[in-house]
């Protein structure tokens, strides 16, 4: 067996979700089997101070000899780093992880990929053209059970999908928890708003179900039917979207299959501590699985077949103490990728990124979200 390959990560912003991200890369990847590479972080850079770099550089546990910058500018010059993993706003990652790809940087860009379909195959227009890997990081499709689910599907358990029914809400009481409108949650600046944040999930579930597990030479995109309700304290941001969709099957593959998909921040899939309503149901003609919430990180599924098999299922999160929190998964793929030389993730693609920020312009437009224009733009200027 040869040894580990080891990728060494920049890591591109200091907030909440690159402080999680961080320390999961960090965790031994022999905790989860996984013996094909490495992982280690040799920098990190804030665009408030190099000060803030440094702090958070200690706090997730990083090595002693990693690079504090206080520009993202200064860390996609470091020849040092094999990926960089964007952990900005919605609202910015068009225009960071343009400036990694024009840097000849590869990178993992957190989710919602981009603010609309424009910018994302921008992106991976300038991708290929540097032969540069771009993965959105959608973390949930690498989880062993999102396999497992996919696996159930493609294997023919429950017969063609029929249904989908996806659910991603959670019951944030905004008017409390974001008073000052200033957060990324409900903010038009930064793509505020249950679709980008929360629904891009709901729509996870329905695409690997429904669009990922067909051929890929011959899937077609959704129709959609949608209607979005706005935030009314900050506006340009939705507190729920709700969408239709209808993916188009040849009579061979079971015909046409529906999906509901919806997201909230005002109320929960599953509210208070139960866990048992589930937050994804997959239906075809012999059976569902269900799949429990939270649904960007789940643990739980039920297989249910209609000749009265029950086959339900814990996932446990690896790593030592309960320090892993799941975003490793995904790590791991986008340094396979970079190691065997792929360009784009295997368990979404670009292609796919885009048809799913395709169909969230679709539910902008159908419900009347329109952001500031400033953060839809393609043209941002970039410096290096
Ligand atoms: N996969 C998952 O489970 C999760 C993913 N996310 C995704 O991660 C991204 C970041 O979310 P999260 O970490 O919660 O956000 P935070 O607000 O905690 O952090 C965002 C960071 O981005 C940097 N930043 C750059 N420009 C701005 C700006 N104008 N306003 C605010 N921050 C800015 C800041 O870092 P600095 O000052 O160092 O430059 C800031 O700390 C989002 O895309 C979100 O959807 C979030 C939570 C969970
Ligand atoms: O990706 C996410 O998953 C967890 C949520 O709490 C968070 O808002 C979102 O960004």
């Amino acid at each position: 067996m040869s040894s580990p390959k080891t990728v060494r990560w920049g890591i591109l912003a200091t907030g909440g979700i690159a402080n999680t991200f961080t320390k999961d890369l960090l965790v031994d990847p022999k905790t989860r089997g996984v013996s094909s590479v490495k992982h280690t972080v040799v920098a990190a850079a804030s665009s408030s101070s190099k000060s803030r770099a440094e702090q958070f550089l200690k706090d997730v546990g990083a090595p002693s000899d990693a690079k504090a910058y206080g520009s993202y500018e200064e860390l996609v010059k470091d020849p040092n780093i094999d990926i960089v993993y964007v952990a900005t706003p919605h609202s910015h990652h068009y225009q960071n992880a343009r400036l990694c790809l024009e840097a000849g940087k590869n990178v993992l860009c957190e989710k919602a990929f981009t603010v609309n379909a424009a910018q994302a195959r921008k992106l991976a227009e300038i991708a290929k053209e540097k032969d540069l890997f771009l993965m959105e990081a959608v973390w949930t499709r690498y989880f062993p059970l999102s396999i497992y689910v996919r696996e159930q599907i493609t294997s023919g358990r429950i017969g063609p999908v029929a249904r989908v029914i996806s659910d991603n809400s959670m019951a944030l009481d905004p008017e409390n928890s974001f008073a000052d409108g200033k957060s990324r949650m409900v903010n038009p600046d930064l793509a505020g708003g249950a679709l980008l944040d929360l629904g891009i999930y709901a729509l996870t579930h329905v695409f690997q179900t429904l669009y990922h597990t067909q051929d890929a030479k011959t899937r077609q995109p959704p129709k959609l039917l949608a209607f979005v309700k706005n935030y009314e304290a900050t506006g340009a941001a939705d507190e729920h979207s709700t969408m239709i969709l209808n993916f188009p099957r040849s009579k061979e593959q079971g015909g046409d299959a529906h999906a509901v998909a919806t997201t909230s921040l005002r109320v929960a899939t599953s509210p208070g501590q139960n866990q048992d309503t589930p937050c994804v149901r997959i239906q075809g003609p012999k059976g569902e699985i269900q799949v429990f919430p939270p649904s960007f990180r789940p643990t739980k599924t039920k297989l249910i077949l209609s000749d009265g098999t029950v086959e339900a299922k814990d996932w446990p999160i690896p790593g030592p103490e309960g320090e892993g929190h799941g975003m490793f998964w995904e790590a791991d793929e986008a340094a396979e990728a970079f190691v065997e030389g792929r360009k784009e993730g295997k368990y979404e693609g670009l292609d796919e990124s885009i048809l799913i920020m395709e169909v969230m312009d679709e539910v902008r437009k159908q419900g009347g979200l329109v952001y500031p224009e400033k953060i839809e733009s393609v043209d941002f200027p970039v410096q290096l």
